[in-house]
């Protein structure tokens, strides 16, 4: 019997509807599997326990959090209680940073039953590779000085390590997928940083010369995603770049509903954690209706992250079938709620398994 223990945190807004619904298919999964048991630790870490305890987390909270396999979050984030750096400061970004998630992988590929927005979407099956530990995302910097003297200063941190680390990480996925990189710069405008970036890659594709590889300026590569989106593989990117590139991979899929993630330790000493791309929500929290595909597709990569990949690929399936069938979220021009669709994709695993 193989058992995981999981630590769970819903987080904010519908994170607190979609985490509940994927944890009842991960049931199914183990429950058809037989010899899977998912032991669950719950955190009611959020921006409520903010308000209450003036911290995200606990001090310990990285203790406890350190002894599951692995972490399944689903969104921080409550504007209207505590300022997002706060709150993703305080838990979302301190656990990607302090647990070495260095890389986070985000598929953007057509799955069945969603209709992409654009009108010739030609199969598109991408893999974001976003850099998660420095870049864009850096504490260095600060504000001082008041009124029209205010002056602020945010600095990007790129070293050596970390960008050979994603590129290296991207190149062996390209190789893994038979397929090719793409490279996201600015070298033409950020005059530092991004031609190390480029140099970095020059560097490291020395040994993968069998890749095909490019690079792309990010303003270009953003379009092109939506205009030639088949033409892209694996697409390493910054921080931010990457942010931004899994918001429009998810658009282009359908809705950020459904759109996976997960951010890995690679040096196995702290767990690697699970969420979707998307967040909080908070214009459509408490209505039920939350798309629950995207945190359910991350319960698959967090399956695959186990190398249960013969449940992951059911979940997969179940997921299709279900949304073939028409029962979706209005995010996906269904009328079904969150739960309709999460009893759905049980029933076909059911079914399936
Ligand atoms: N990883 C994370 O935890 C994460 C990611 C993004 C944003 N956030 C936080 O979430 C809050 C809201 O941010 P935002 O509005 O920029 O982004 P968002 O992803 O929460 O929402 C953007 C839009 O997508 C819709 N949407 C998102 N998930 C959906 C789902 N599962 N089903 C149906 N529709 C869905 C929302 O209704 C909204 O219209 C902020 O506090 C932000 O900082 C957290
Ligand atoms: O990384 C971030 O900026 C938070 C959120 O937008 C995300 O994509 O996880
Ligand atoms: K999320
Ligand atoms: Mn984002």
């Amino acid at each position: 019997m193989k058992k995981l223990d999981i630590s769970v945190i819903p987080g904010d807004g519908i994170g607190k509807e979609v985490v509940p619904e994927a944890l009842r298919v991960l049931d199914t999964i183990a429950k058809v599997h037989g010899g899977l048991t998912l032991n669950y630790t719950h955190y009611p870490w959020s921006s409520e326990y903010y308000v209450e305890h003036g911290k995200m987390m606990p001090d310990n909270g990285l203790d406890l959090l350190s002894q599951s396999d692995a972490i399944f979050l689903g969104a921080v984030g409550d504007p209207s209680l505590v300022k997002d750096h706060i709150s993703l400061g305080g838990l979302l970004l301190k656990i990607r940073r302090e647990f070495e998630q260095v890389i986070n992988i985000r598929p953007a590929k057509q799955i069945k039953g969603i209709v992409s927005p654009l009108t010739n979407p030609r199969d598109f099956d991408i893999m974001i590779v976003r850099e998660n530990s420095e870049g864009e995302y850096s504490s260095s910097g600060g504000r001082v000085h008041h009124g029209i003297d205010e002056i602020v200063v945010q600095n990007s941190i790129f070293t050596k390590k970390a960008v050979s680390r994603v590129m290296e990480y991207a190149f062996e996925l390209a190789r893994k997928r038979n397929g090719h990189l793409t490279s996201a710069t600015k070298s033409n405008g950020i005059v530092h940083s991004m031609p190390f970036w480029d140099d970095v890659l020059a560097e490291v594709s020395q040994n993968y010369k069998d890749i095909p590889t490019k690079s792309e300026h990010i303003d270009a590569l953003s379009a092109f995603f939506i205009t030639k989106p088949h033409t892209l593989d694996v697409v390493v990117a910054s921080n931010l770049f990457g942010d931004i590139l899994s918001d429009i991979g998810a658009a282009i899929m359908g809705s950020i509903g459904i759109a996976p993630a997960g951010n890995i330790n690679l040096n196995g000493k702290y767990p690697s954690m699970f969420e979707p791309v998307h967040g909080s929500a908070p214009d459509i929290y408490g209505k039920g209706i939350a798309n629950p595909v995207g945190q359910i597709w991350t319960a698959k990569m967090m399956l695959d992250h186990f190398d249960e990949m013969e449940m992951g690929t059911v979940l997969l399936h179940a997921i299709e079938q279900t949304l073939q069938s028409g029962i979706k979220t209005p995010d996906i021009g269904g009328n079904s709620n969150t739960t309709e669709v999460t009893d759905a994709i049980i029933a076909k695993i059911e079914e399936l398994a």
